[in-house]
């Protein structure tokens, strides 16, 4: 079967978008996990961090699924949902859509660029919760703020929060992206303590309302950026009182920048947190598919959207010397 690929990035961290609202392929979770596994694989495929199906909804404008680069799926992808946005938005004529995900119907939108002529969205991130059961995470109270877990390392502070996907975040003075590593693959190997997984990310503060994010992402591993853990981490700098709710946070990473902001939820002592940042599309193509040899699969590239990422790479450029 032929199937239409479009790659697209949000700060670097690469998906390959599937429109499945437009065409039946005839897809179930068993073949999207092999076409997953298949296409991700960075040494012999198209190569991405994980990809992105858009289907039909019937409780809002469109529906987005997630598989990461594993062939597993989780609750929410932040620059996942800028790139699905920016395809709905496109498709249905639109700046505005509500895109159902797997655990609430999320607002995405069309504003003002990060920079230059980039295309730039805003999602609004959550449910987020500090209760250690929807991560989940198997810990003796209800929640865990800035405290050790004895398990994982004797000296790191975490804080967790479902953002609705699982995060720690600590706060480090310097990143050190092998510990970063270290970390991330041990506590994903801690299934006493983290059952599903965990994203795992470090934090520095740089001042100014300026912190940089480095995440080791359950399913893929390190990646250049994870919109979901720079929001959990715009969060947490907040709950700190390091940076303060309702107030922009340029948040710098290894593939870009994004700006958080963090929501107070006065009705419930909630929040939520505003993800604003690129949605590049990189190229488009159709790949040769049969699933009875996946490995020989044949991908043909048919557009490159090389102002896109010359516009892109002026950002690239923007976010290193803000760092
Ligand atoms: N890159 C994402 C998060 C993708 C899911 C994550 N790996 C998980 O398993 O929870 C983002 O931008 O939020």
């Amino acid at each position: 079967m032929k199937i239409d690929v479009l790659k697209t990035h949000g700060s670097c961290n690469d998906f390959i978008l599937i429109d499945e609202y437009s065409n039946d392929y005839g897809l179930d979770d068993e073949k999207r996990t092999v076409l997953t596994k298949v296409l991700c694989d960075r040494k012999d495929s198209i190569g991405a961090d994980g990809i992105l199906f858009i289907q039909k909804s019937e409780k809002a404008d469109a529906k987005y699924r997630i598989f990461n680069s594993d062939g597993t799926e989780p609750e929410m992808c932040g620059n996942g949902l800028r790139c699905a946005g920016r395809y709905i938005t496109e498709l249905l004529g639109r700046d505005h859509a509500i895109v159902e995900t797997l655990k609430a119907n999320l607002d995405v939108q069309r504003t003002e660029n990060i920079y230059g002529d980039i295309q730039t969205f805003e999602v609004l991130i959550g449910p987020v919760s500090f209760d250690v059961h929807t991560l989940p995470l198997i810990h003796d109270q209800e929640t865990l703020e800035n405290k050790v877990i004895p398990e994982l390392s004797p000296e790191l502070a975490f804080t967790a929060v479902s953002m609705p996907n699982p995060h720690i975040i600590t706060l480090v003075d310097d990143i050190d992206q092998d510990q970063v590593a270290e970390i991330g693959k041990k506590a994903n190997e801690l299934k006493s303590v983290f059952p599903k997984g965990v994203n795992v990310s470090f934090v520095k503060d740089l001042g100014d309302s300026k912190i940089f994010v480095q995440t080791y992402e359950r399913g893929v591993g390190i990646t250049n950026s994870c919109g979901t853990a720079m929001s959990a981490a715009s969060l947490i700098t907040c709950r700190l009182g390091i940076n303060h709710p309702e107030k922009d946070i340029t948040v710098l990473n290894n593939g870009g920048m994004v700006r958080c902001k963090v929501n107070e939820l006065k009705e419930s002592s909630g929040y939520s947190v505003l993800l604003k940042g690129n949605a590049t599309y990189v190229f488009s193509g159709t790949v040769e598919f049969d699933f009875n040899s996946p490995e020989e699969f044949v991908f043909e590239q048919e557009e490159e959207f090389t102002q896109e990422e010359a516009s892109y790479r002026k950002l690239e450029a923007y976010a290193k010397s803000a760092v």
